[in-house]
């Protein structure tokens, strides 16, 4: 089904990381603060939550709290909390903690794996293995994320090629849907659809899903230049939470606001109730003592 426009669907799943990418690039708030936030999300209609991630709290202090948060948090009918899980390890503490899926995440970059994750693509690939075996045999649907899609900070442009090799060695390994993560912002409309074009050679469209931040103001045009190549899934976050370490002062992940608002007025249904997300978002933001990331939240709120 599209809308009359029709080259574009008439419903798209939002997968929401404000909680996780977001909240990891942000300056720490308290697990209570984490809770309202997850709380709202699910309220305002959201049904796909990363709510936090089981990685070194020496890499990323931000989510320490991540097993109180999933043993704590308010689970809503209806709707899947995943967590970020880098290795066996990892994925033991989240099925521990209650997560309902996880999601383990390579990168297109050998540099940026390299920083990222402290091994090589390759050697990524083999840690993911167990990972996968171990997940599969407690039932539990793994997520795969894929980085530096459209370019790296430390290699600069990355090849189509390598980005549609590592999102089928994920696929193929069991991911049932593998996430493209414009990591820095800096793709542009024709350059995104040549890549998800690119990497739909390999996996089937229906599993690929946008993870585009907005460093450069790019991410709804490119999303909207994606969709017409039959993606369905799309990673957001509430305010436009996250920063870019890569670029002083920089946004974070599209915020969710700005695209449900986009899909909608696209008549693309989303399922989620625009007033109590743009609540969600203002609430945290004040947590967190910063001005809402989401143009939209900011022209919406009295
Ligand atoms: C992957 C490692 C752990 C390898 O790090 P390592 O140093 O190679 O691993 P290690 O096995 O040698 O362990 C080192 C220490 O970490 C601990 N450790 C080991 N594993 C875990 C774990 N799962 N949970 C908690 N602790 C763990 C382990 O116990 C040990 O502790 P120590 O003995 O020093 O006290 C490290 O590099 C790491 O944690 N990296 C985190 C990177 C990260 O979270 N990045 C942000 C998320 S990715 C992202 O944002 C991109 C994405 C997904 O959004 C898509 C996009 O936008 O592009």
């Amino acid at each position: 089904m599209s809308t009359s426009l029709g080259r574009y669907p008439s419903k798209v799943s939002l997968f929401e990381v404000g909680a996780r990418d977001g909240l990891q690039n942000e300056r720490a708030v308290t697990t209570a603060d984490k809770l309202i936030l997850i709380d709202q999300l699910g309220m305002a209609g959201l049904k796909r939550i990363e709510a936090g991630s089981f990685v070194s709290p020496k890499w990323v202090p931000q989510m320490a709290d991540s097993a109180d948060i999933f043993k704590q948090l308010n689970k809503r009918s209806g709707v899947v909390y995943s967590a970020l899980t880098p290795n066996l390890k990892g994925l033991e503490l989240a099925l521990d903690a209650g997560a309902d899926e996880v999601a383990i995440f390579g990168a297109a970059s050998q540099s940026f794996s390299q920083r990222n994750i402290n091994c090589s693509i390759e050697e990524s690939i083999e840690r993911f293995i167990p990972v996968m075996e171990a997940a599969k045999a407690k039932n539990i649907a793994v997520r795969g994320y894929v980085s530096c899609v459209l370019g790296c900070p430390y290699e600069g442009d990355i090849a189509v090629s390598e980005v549609a090799r590592v999102a089928e060695l994920l696929y193929k390994m069991g991911c049932y849907e593998v996430s493209l993560g414009d990591t820095i912002g800096v793709g542009t409309p024709v350059n995104a659809r040549k890549m998800v074009e690119a990497v739909a050679e390999k996996v089937p469209v229906g599993k690929l899903a946008l993870h585009f931040h907005d460093t450069y103001g790019q991410a709804l045009a490119n999303i909207l230049a994606c969709l017409e190549t039959g993606v369905r899934v799309i990673d957001s976050s509430v305010a436009g939470l996250g920063g870019c370490p890569y670029a002083k002062g920089a946004s974070g992940n599209l915020a969710t606001e700005d695209l449900v608002y986009m899909l909608h007025g696209l008549g693309i249904e989303t399922g989620v109730d625009l007033p109590r997300l743009i609540e969600a978002g203002n609430t945290i933001s004040q947590a967190l003592g910063r001005k809402n990331g989401s143009k939209v939240a900011l022209a919406l709120t009295e």
